[in-house]
C-alpha cells in the first residue's frame, strides 16, 4: 500500500513553524550580538568586521550545505545576517571602486555587505583608499587581480587602512558575486589573520616575462613605476616574502623596496555546480 501524501495545509503549517522559528532564532542572535558589543568594545575600535572569523564561518556553512536550497542562496543569506549584524555594532560605508564596471562592483558590494551599509561608488581605487583612510571604520572595496595605478602604495604608512580580507570567501567559478576583491579598512588588532600576506614591492629590471617567473608561489598584480624605470608590484604570499624576493633577484628582478599593505586567510575553494 503507498503512502499517502501530506495535505498540503499540513505542509505549509510545518512552513509557518519553520519560518517563525527561523525568525525567533535571528532576533535571538540579535540579542547576543547585543551583549557581544560591550564584550568586544565595538564602539572603541570602530569596526565590527572580523573577517578570519567570517572566513571561518563561511566555509563550515558551505561543508554542511546540502538538499534543494541552491548554495548561492545559503551563502547570500548568512552573508546578509552576519554584515547586518556587523553594521547594527558599528555603522560602516562601503567605498566601492567601481572601474571593474558597476555591475560586477555593485554585486559584489551587496552581497557581501547586504544592503544595509551605505554604499557610495569611486571611480578608481585611490578614492575609495582616500574614503576609507579619512573614515574610522569604513571598508573600502577594490578589484584585486587588476589596477590602472598603484592604489596600494596609500596602504605603506603604518597608520594607513590595510588589506584585511579577499573576496569571496567561498571561491567558485559560477559565484554569482565572484569578482575578486579586497577588502580595506584600519584594521582593528584582533582583525589581523596573516595567512596571506600582502606587499606592496617596487621593483626595477621588471618584464611581463617575470610575473610568470614567480608562479604558484606568489599572485602579482604590476604596474609601471616611471620613476623607478621599473613597475609597482602588489604580491600575495602565502609564505615566506623571502622566497618571493628570492625568485625575483633569479629572474633578474632588483627589489628596491617592499612594505607589508595587508593580509587575509587563506583561500578556498569549491568546484562549481555539476
Ligand atoms: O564574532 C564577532 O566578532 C561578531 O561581531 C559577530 C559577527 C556575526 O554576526 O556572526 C559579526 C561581525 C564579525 O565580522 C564576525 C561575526
Amino acid at each position: 500500500m503507498t503512502k499517502k501524501p501530506p495535505a498540503l495545509s499540513d505542509l505549509r503549517r510545518e512552513i509557518d513553524r519553520i519560518d517563525e522559528a527561523m525568525h525567533r532564532l535571528l532576533m535571538e542572535r540579535g540579542d547576543i550580538i547585543d551583549t557581544l558589543i560591550k564584550v568586544k568594545n565595538t564602539q572603541e575600535s570602530g569596526s565590527a568586521f572580523r573577517p578570519a572569523r567570517e572566513a571561518d564561518m563561511m566555509r563550515r556553512l558551505v561543508e554542511r550545505h546540502k538538499g534543494i536550497l541552491p548554495l548561492d542562496t545559503a551563502e547570500s543569506i548568512w552573508r546578509t545576517i552576519i554584515s547586518t549584524f556587523t553594521f547594527v555594532q558599528a555603522p560602516f560605508s562601503v567605498h566601492a571602486d567601481m572601474t571593474p564596471g558597476d555591475a560586477a562592483m555593485r554585486d559584489s558590494a551587496r552581497f557581501h555587505f547586504g544592503f544595509t551599509a551605505p554604499l557610495v561608488t569611486h571611480i578608481g581605487a585611490a578614492g575609495a583608499v582616500a574614503a576609507v583612510n579619512a573614515s574610522k571604520g569604513d571598508i573600502g572595496l577594490v578589484p584585486a587581480t587588476s589596477a590602472s595605478g598603484a592604489w596600494w602604495q596609500m596602504l605603506e604608512a603604518a597608520d594607513a587602512p590595510k588589506i584585511i580580507a579577499r573576496l569571496p570567501f567561498v571561491e567558485r567559478a559560477d559565484h554569482p558575486a565572484g569578482l575578486p576583491v579586497f577588502a580595506i579598512s584600519h584594521p582593528a588588532e584582533d582583525a589581523i589573520v596573516r595567512d596571506v600576506t600582502v606587499w606592496s614591492v617596487r621593483v626595477s629590471g621588471w618584464t611581463a616575462a617575470t610575473g610568470g617567473a614567480l608562479g604558484p608561489l606568489a599572485e602579482v598584480v604590476a604596474v609601471p613605476d616611471k620613476t623607478l624605470d621599473g613597475a609597482a608590484l602588489l604580491v600575495s604570499v602565502a609564505g615566506d616574502f623571502e622566497h618571493v624576493a628570492s625568485a625575483l633577484k633569479k629572474a633578474g628582478v632588483t627589489v628596491r623596496s617592499h612594505t607589508l599593505v595587508g593580509s587575509h586567510a587563506t583561500r578556498y575553494t569549491v568546484d562549481a555546480r555539476a
